[in-house]
């Protein structure tokens, strides 16, 4: 407080700058004169006083617009005199929800303060020291608001002793501190409840970093507690993967370089040797000072990437064998292709088709499939190196992709062959699937890339194309793709087309050739499919069997043979010369082996009427090997309606005596490629000779296919033969012409 306004407040006897009216002073004047000059001086005076209080009342305002301004207000009286109260300034007044009022007794000043404070407010009013007290304040409206003051006393100009004290409402201060404070709870509510920790990351344009704040939670991601991350950083680095931290470090100066978020993706090894992935995530503010904080959060994001991880598992892997399934070769192929291109090398394609997988997964179910499928994949992973490609295509399909090969032509095509035949090694040795090893083979087709741009469709017929030559090319065997395949492809598929139509429109036939006995009387025939193609005449079964069985069409067409054979079988039934014939039908392993074919067999015997003793089914030795315990229960349910079985092409196969004696069998046919130079080779004479003995051991009747020259039967007969097919007796000819060939017999 002033000067001016103690004095105001505090009024003395006048004195200084006013006129004097002591009278010792005045001189003898004019009564006259001296009430003139009276009046002048008395004029002065109020003049000086109304000035004096138009200062004041101005004084008073700015006091209280400032007080306005400032929420605050100030109060005093008379060191001592508490029981007279004390003077208020409006602003005090206007604090504690008073009506304006220069003297506010002592009870009335102390009536809001709240109970609780009152020994803090009590206890500076007795100090008068200076320092701040708060308190709170309950307004006759019921309003609390929170005060803060401080009083001390204070000498005035006269000598008095007077206590003052400056109030100050500091509730809207106390209310931002509070929110702050709800919003700092809040934050840490959020922190602790996040699978992750938050943090601030100031970098100084110095380079060094510190952290400002990181939650709790750090502990548990980093393994490094908050107090020891703001301390030391470089703790919080220990864990995380060396090369994952160095490409963090890149992205991050790049973020504070160019102030864009940051961002990546990173692995941390606990010390279980477990690997977790983390995402970081941050937002850098360019400070005033020149520093970039970062506001950012960590997750633990290991589960995220396991799903994913398992996403494209399940996209892109087949489940079985873990390899790459189709799509995602056709991804790494397109890789392939661009990268020889680039870098002028040649890469391969080799296709793998199991040979003869169909029958394996149908006789013994998908589970022993599944079973080879899996050792299959194995097999050509451990052949091949780390950076080729082995891919499931589908079914028993595999696709090897060989790149960074030789940019010779010659040498690349060396390279892909060599591989292949270690492929088709490795896959050809037993595989262990049941109780007994399983024999599987492989057909392999190759194809060459990089020279120029294929597309990968196109690579993939080639492959595919090379392996059918493998296949046609008698299987275990690896081919490469040369382009008159494919004008073999066209026409392959143009005859499949036709064999379809044939097979509709009556085209297929059957001849019927006889076999005899050592004194050439006719005791059966066989069955051999024709084809009259209207176009290409007649096509010989060995150009479209092959093709029928690999298209499926050899079910139709077996059907329709053995459905004529048997018709065959009951119009002879009728002729004495004839009646007596058996009819032997070749039946294919697929045929052999397709659901339901002992039902079909006897289906057709009864639709007939053929006689099911007058019916001969040949087999092949090759089929017969797979599961011995499933064809023998095949073979048992025929046989027990009369139907007897041959085994053809004898001594091409892998037979064993062992299994032999299981079999069901009546007849063994020798292969006609033994009996063609039985009198010329030795060695297929010796062959012959052993069929026969072994034949003659087993009890069962052996027939010599092929016969053409009385010396091969001279030969035959004298080694125990018993029964002859060849064109020394009779070409495969119409019924009509078997028929007049027996009549003119007799
Ligand atoms: N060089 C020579 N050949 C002789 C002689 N005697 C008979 N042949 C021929 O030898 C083949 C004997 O039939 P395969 O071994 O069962 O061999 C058959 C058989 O495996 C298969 N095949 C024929 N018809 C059918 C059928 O209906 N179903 C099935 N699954 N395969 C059949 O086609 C093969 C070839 O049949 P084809 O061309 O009719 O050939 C027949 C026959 O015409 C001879 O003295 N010299």
């Amino acid at each position: 407080m002033n000067s001016f306004t103690s004095r105001a407040f505090f009024p003395s006897t006048p004195q200084g700058d006013g006129p004097s009216l002591q009278s010792h002073d005045r001189p003898e004047q004019d009564p006259a004169a001296e009430i003139a000059a009276l009046r002048a001086a008395l004029a002065q005076t109020q003049e000086q006083l109304h000035e004096a209080q138009h200062l004041l009342l101005e004084q008073a305002r700015v006091f209280q617009a400032m007080e306005e301004l400032t929420h605050a207000g100030y109060w005093w009286r008379v060191h001592g005199d508490r029981a007279g109260g004390a003077h208020w300034s409006a602003g005090l007044c206007r604090l504690a929800g008073f009506a304006e009022q220069a003297w506010v007794s002592n009870a009335q000043g102390c009536s809001g303060v709240l109970p609780e404070d009152r020994p803090a407010l009590e206890q500076a009013l007795a100090q008068m020291d200076g320092k701040d007290v708060e308190y709170r304040w309950c307004r006759p409206d019921g309003q609390v608001r929170r005060l803060r003051t401080c009083m001390r006393l204070h000498q005035t100009q006269d000598g008095a002793t007077m206590e003052l004290g400056v109030v100050l409402d500091v509730t809207q201060g106390h209310q931002v501190a509070a929110q702050l404070s709800e919003q700092l709870n809040f934050i840490q509510r959020i922190a602790s409840s996040i699978p992750g920790f938050i943090y601030q990351y100031r970098v100084r344009p110095d380079g060094s970093a510190s952290i400002p704040y990181i939650s709790d939670a750090v502990q548990d991601l980093l393994g490094v507690s908050p107090q020891v991350a703001m301390h030391d950083l470089a703790q919080l680095a220990t864990q995380i993967d060396a090369s994952d931290l160095q490409r963090m470090r890149l992205l991050l100066e790049r973020s504070i370089q160019d102030l864009l978020p940051w961002q990546c993706e990173y692995r941390v090894h606990d010390d279980d040797g477990n690997v977790r992935w983390h995402m970081t995530s941050a937002v850098p503010q360019k400070e005033s000072n020149g520093c970039v904080l970062l506001h950012g959060y960590t997750l633990d994001m290991t589960e995220r990437k396991r799903a994913e991880e398992e996403i494209e598992r399940l996209a892109f892997y087949d489940p079985l064998t873990g390899l790459p399934n189709r799509r995602l070769l056709l991804n790494r192929l397109e890789d392939a292709i661009a990268m020889c291109l680039r870098k002028r090398k040649r890469g391969a394609l080799l296709f793998i088709d199991l040979d003869n997988f169909k029958d394996l997964n149908d006789t013994q179910g998908h589970d022993i499939g599944d079973r080879l499928l899996t050792q299959v994949a194995q097999r050509l992973v451990a052949v091949v190196r780390n950076a080729d490609t082995v891919a499931r295509f589908g079914g028993d399909e595999f696709i090897v992709i060989l790149d960074g090969l030789s940019s010779e032509l010659s040498t690349a095509t060396m390279q892909a062959e060599t591989v292949a035949e270690k492929l088709l090694c490795a896959l050809n040795t037993p595989y262990a699937l049941g109780a007994t090893p399983h024999y599987s083979t492989s057909s392999i087709g190759i194809t060459l890339f990089g020279d120029e741009r294929h597309s990968v469709d196109e690579l993939l017929k080639r492959a595919d194309l090379a392996m059918y030559q493998a296949k046609a090319a008698g299987r275990n065997t690896q081919r490469l793709f040369d382009p008159s395949m494919q004008t073999a492809l066209l026409a392959r598929s143009s005859l499949e087309t036709d064999l379809r139509l044939g097979l509709e429109r009556g085209e297929l036939f059957a001849l019927y050739q006889p076999v005899v006995n050592h004194r050439g009387q006719v005791l059966g025939v066989e069955a051999l499919a024709r084809w009259r193609h209207p176009e290409r005449g007649m096509i010989s079964p060995a150009d479209f069997i092959p093709l029928a069985e690999q298209t499926g069409l050899i079910l139709p067409l077996g059907r329709h043979i053995l459905r004529t054979a048997c018709t065959q079988l009951v119009a002879w039934a009728d002729d004495v010369q004839t009646a007596h014939l058996s009819v032997a039908v070749n039946v294919s392993a697929r045929q052999f082996r397709q659901h339901g074919f002992v039902a079909e067999v006897l289906e057709i015997l009864a639709e007939t009427g053929a006689n099911p003793q007058r019916l001969k089914i040949e087999l092949t030795e090759s089929m017969l090997l797979s599961d011995l315990e499933y064809t023998i229960a095949r073979m048992e349910q025929l046989q027990q309606q009369g139907v007897s079985f041959a085994l053809d092409d004898f001594g091409t196969g892998y037979s064993s005596l062992s299994y032999l004696k299981r079999l069901p069998l009546d007849q063994v046919k020798i292969d006609q490629s033994f009996v063609r130079d039985v009198l010329t080779d030795p060695n297929d004479a010796a062959i012959v000779r052993t069929i026969l003995a072994l034949a003659q051991s087993l009890d069962l009747v052996a027939v010599a296919e092929g016969v053409e020259t009385t010396g091969q039967m001279g030969f035959l007969r004298l080694h125990g033969c018993e029964q002859f097919q060849g064109y020394l007796f009779g070409r495969p000819d119409s019924p009509q012409a078997l028929q007049a060939l027996l009549h003119s017999q007799h």
